[in-house]
């Protein structure tokens, strides 16, 4: 019998329970996860033209490549590139074999070029291959992941997918916890602004106006730390970019997994086991092409777990495997739980866990304390170009984080038709984010599909909730490890005490509701997402950023992009 027949059958089953009705708290949560079916609800032929959307849609994406920017190419009359010259009727690039995939080849270029007529014509090639392709097929996902969702008495897969926060008005508590942290990602923003304005000049950088996307180190926008060797605040002190130094001392991918192997074991907590060394595939083969998205997998039976990750030996993909084995250490501290409880007690607990550990895992003693970093000073510049850095992916990255999904749940409601997916994309992301696209878009564009999540169906509102729920979590452990002083310098490593408190909120999986772990994680002091303690962290930066800002614009006028979309 086929998986979804199985599935379809227990699920018939568990519907004739009246189970609203239970008594038993355990056994009522158990019956609300299992009525509720999924895409398994949609008809056969549905369930069949669903999956095949999305694999075909992932395919495409994962194996995108453009061509290598050549300067000599067509010029307009004033010197401009002529980037039209470059595609054909069908949007193919012309007169060039395209060889480039986005991982290494082309994140590295968005990450170290300083050329910005290069850095906009990959931030284009990338959209045209990877995004434009993808338009038509994502309407229809659309039309089915809705059927499906209102299969499941939902209204549409926006509301869907916010069920799983077990809140009335998530996207309201998201908007207040927004709007709290807006004015320090304008900072950040008004001074990040200056320092590109000051190095490509203000043609191609406007004073008060949006930051035009190309120019901050990431395909995306949504992190800016390979921006640092523009932006640093005070140069030539300790910066906490360690790839050199992993480069010096012969670090291999294997290497930097057993180091965040060996952080997670300080704390008591689980070693990964052998399969995963044996299973995970953990550098880009060279023989096929695999989705280099890095990701974690729990087979669920308790002992395969693996991770998949095109792993290069930079700093930023040291952090991401802390990030993708937390998911890993989540699987295993609730493989006990009946099978219907293991999961995260919501998605952003899942995506915080790897993230609380880098926290402590990245600051300069800690690197200084594993021989990644020497003389590191207690000076206040060096603090202050820690917090930079931190900010630079950390607060960078909150209104991408917030309206990747504002936009989809849009789309899904049908508040955004067919006919202004584009347009609506780039509405978001020049009053939320406050970047402008290098170059015109219109509605053969599908901008939001060069994006990973969206072609692969996952949902990103998991990331805003990770970003503000980690400095909870790295707030209560460093408390627990008896930590004193300034939070930003908190390094719970080795600390069982802060091991174990970790581990009673994650061996829960989503037994409880989502609100019960955090008590449980504060000993009583809330059971809601709070920015006091992200706000805490950065606080030094904060007032520094206001002080550097002084007759700066602070924010942005969406009427001085450079170029409007
Ligand atoms: C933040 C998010 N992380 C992830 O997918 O693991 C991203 O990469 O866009
Ligand atoms: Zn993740």
């Amino acid at each position: 019998m086929e998986w979804s027949e199985f599935h379809r059958n227990k699920w018939k089953q568990a519907t004739t329970f009246a189970w609203k009705n239970f008594t038993n708290p355990l056994v009522r949560r158990m019956f609300s996860f299992v009525t509720v079916l999924g895409k398994a609800a949609l008809p056969k032929e549905k369930l069949q033209e669903l999956s095949e959307l999305v694999q075909d849609m992932k395919t495409t994406y994962s194996t995108a490549k453009i061509c290598k920017y050549d300067s000599t190419q067509r010029r307009l009359p004033n010197g401009d590139y002529d980037y039209y010259a470059d595609f054909d009727a069908e949007d193919n690039e012309i007169g060039c074999v395209p060889t480039l995939s986005l991982e290494p080849e082309v994140t590295q270029i968005m990450a170290r070029s300083r050329d910005p007529e290069e850095l906009r014509y990959v931030w284009r090639a990338w959209r045209e291959a990877a995004g434009k392709p993808l338009r038509h097929k994502y309407i229809r996902f659309v039309q089915l992941a809705n059927e499906a969702a209102r299969l499941n008495g939902f209204e549409d897969a926006g509301a869907y997918w916010r069920s799983d926060y077990e809140t009335d008005d998530l996207h309201k508590e998201l908007q207040e916890l927004w709007d709290v942290l807006r004015p320090l990602y304008e900072h950040l923003h008004a001074y990040v602004r200056k320092k590109l304005r000051e190095k490509y000049g203000e043609k191609v950088v406007p004073r008060s106006g949006p930051i035009p996307a190309h120019l901050l180190g990431n395909m995306w926008a949504q992190t800016w730390t390979h921006t640092q060797d523009l932006t640093i605040p005070y140069p030539g002190r300790t910066s906490v970019d360690v790839t050199a130094s992993l480069l010096r001392q012969g670090y291999m991918p294997l290497h930097m997994f057993r180091l965040a192997e060996e952080f997670f074991t300080s704390l008591g907590l689980d070693p990964m086991p052998l399969g995963f060394w044996q299973k995970s595939l953990i550098v880009k083969p060279t023989d096929r092409e695999v989705v280099c998205h890095a990701s974690a997998w729990d087979f669920c039976n308790g002992i395969d777990y693996r991770i998949k990750q095109c792993t290069r030996v930079t700093t930023e993909d040291l952090i991401t495997i802390h990030h993708e084995m937390g998911h890993i250490q989540y699987d295993i501290q609730y493989r006990n739980q009946p099978f219907i409880f293991r999961d995260g007690a919501n998605p952003g607990f899942h995506e915080a866990v790897g993230d609380v550990l880098a926290l402590s895992a990245s600051t300069p003693h800690h690197l200084q304390s594993i021989g990644l970093l020497e003389n590191v000073d207690d000076s206040y510049e060096t603090d202050i170009n820690f917090l930079f850095t931190m900010a630079l992916d950390k607060i960078a990255f909150l209104p991408f984080g917030y309206l990747v999904d504002l936009w989809r749940w849009e789309v899904f409601s049908g508040k955004t038709g067919e006919l202004s997916l584009n347009r609506r994309w780039w509405e978001l992301r020049l009053s939320l984010q406050g970047v402008s696209p290098p170059l015109p878009r219109d509605e053969d564009d599908f901008d939001p599909g060069a994006k990973f999540h969206i072609p692969a169906n996952v949902p990103y509102i998991r990331y805003f909730i990770s970003f503000i729920v980690q400095f909870q979590f790295h707030a209560e452990l460093c408390k627990a490890a008896g930590h004193v002083g300034p939070l930003h310098h908190c390094d719970i490593y080795r600390s069982h005490k802060a091991g174990t408190l970790l581990r009673n909120v994650l061996s829960l999986g989503k037994s409880r509701p989502w609100t019960e772990a955090l008590l449980i994680l504060t000993s009583g002091k809330t059971s809601k997402l709070d920015v006091k303690p992200i706000l805490e962290y950065f606080a030094p930066l904060i007032a520094w950023l206001k002080s550097q800002n002084r007759g700066e614009f602070v924010g942005w006028r969406v009427s001085e992009a450079i170029v409007q979309p």
